[in-house]
């Protein structure tokens, strides 16, 4: 039987430890991610949190060298067992990336095009208007569906990202620094929109902003980085729980220092 907690938890890292080539780059983390739940990856430059965040739909797979030791636990999986499909695995986790990156087509094709390539077969305008509501979009595009997902601002195109990464209907959707690019106004609306969509989704954040971790995520896991011998840096994770102990009372001086912005 499976017990209440492990009913809530969406994924779970069990000591895993990411090197590219010969290179440790992060070791032994550790985070259970709760269902419909926010989860914030913070730390300074370098610790690991994007290669953490990548190893949930093994992205990390396509980079040459590189290689996750360790169990991710996904709907009582390990993912990282190579028997596992990537690309099923890819659509139930989704990624929206730091750099907002519609396809060259239009508002439309940007949402239609991925879910043909997933079978849908359902009425596709339905589906378009749907994934636009869900990313807040719809009243600012509808008239123009048919223009080019490039014509419309920063914050825009990272909606619509949201947009098609939700039409192909994940579990999990990871943000990698989803905000970085954004002006204030725009990053608002998606962290208003981030707070609509853990409704339905679960969400992990990499992010820079300790406001935004503060603002939008349930739970924070703050890692940081040593140097090695070798000259390079060696990332950890120093402490996660609730984001409200992390940025009130965390347990280690390094995390209280780094949240306050003492240190990074
Ligand atoms: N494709 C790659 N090839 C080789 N090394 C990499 C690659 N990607 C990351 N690394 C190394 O792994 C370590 C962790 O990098 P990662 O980008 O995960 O950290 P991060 O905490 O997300 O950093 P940042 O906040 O600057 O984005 C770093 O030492 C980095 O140089």
């Amino acid at each position: 039987m499976v017990s209440n907690t492990a009913a809530k938890l969406t994924l779970k890292a069990e000591n895993v430890s990411v090197y590219y080539g010969p290179t440790l780059a992060v070791r032994e983390v550790y985070l259970d991610i709760p269902r419909n739940q926010i989860v914030a990856l913070v730390g300074p430059s370098g610790c690991g949190k994007s290669t953490i965040l990548r190893c949930f739909n093994r992205l990390n797979d396509l980079i040459p060298g590189a290689r996750v030791e360790g169990q991710i636990h996904f709907d009582g999986r390990d993912i990282c067992d190579p028997r596992v499909d990537p690309v099923e695995l890819r659509r139930r986790v989704g990624m929206v990336f730091q750099k907002p990156n519609p396809f060259p087509k239009s508002i439309y094709e940007n949402i239609a095009f991925g879910a043909r390539i997933n079978g849908y077969q359902g009425d596709m305008d339905e589906l378009i208007e749907r994934s636009l509501k869900g990313a807040a979009l719809w009243d600012e595009v509808k008239d123009k569906l048919k223009e080019s997902g490039l014509s419309l601002s920063g914050g825009q195109q990272q909606r619509l990202c949201i947009a098609r990464a939700i039409a192909i209907e994940p579990e999990v959707i990871l943000m990698d620094e989803p905000c970085s690019a954004l002006d204030p106004i725009s990053t608002h609306k998606i962290e208003e929109l981030m707070h609509d969509l853990k409704k339905r989704y679960t969400l992990v954040i990499v992010t820079h902003n300790m406001q935004q971790a503060s603002r939008v995520s349930d739970r924070t896991a703050f890692f940081n980085a040593k140097e090695t011998a070798q000259g390079g840096k060696l990332g950890y994770l120093v402490e996660y729980d609730s984001t409200q102990r992390i940025f009130s009372d965390p347990k280690e001086e390094t995390t209280r220092d780094y949240v306050s912005g003492r240190f990074g």
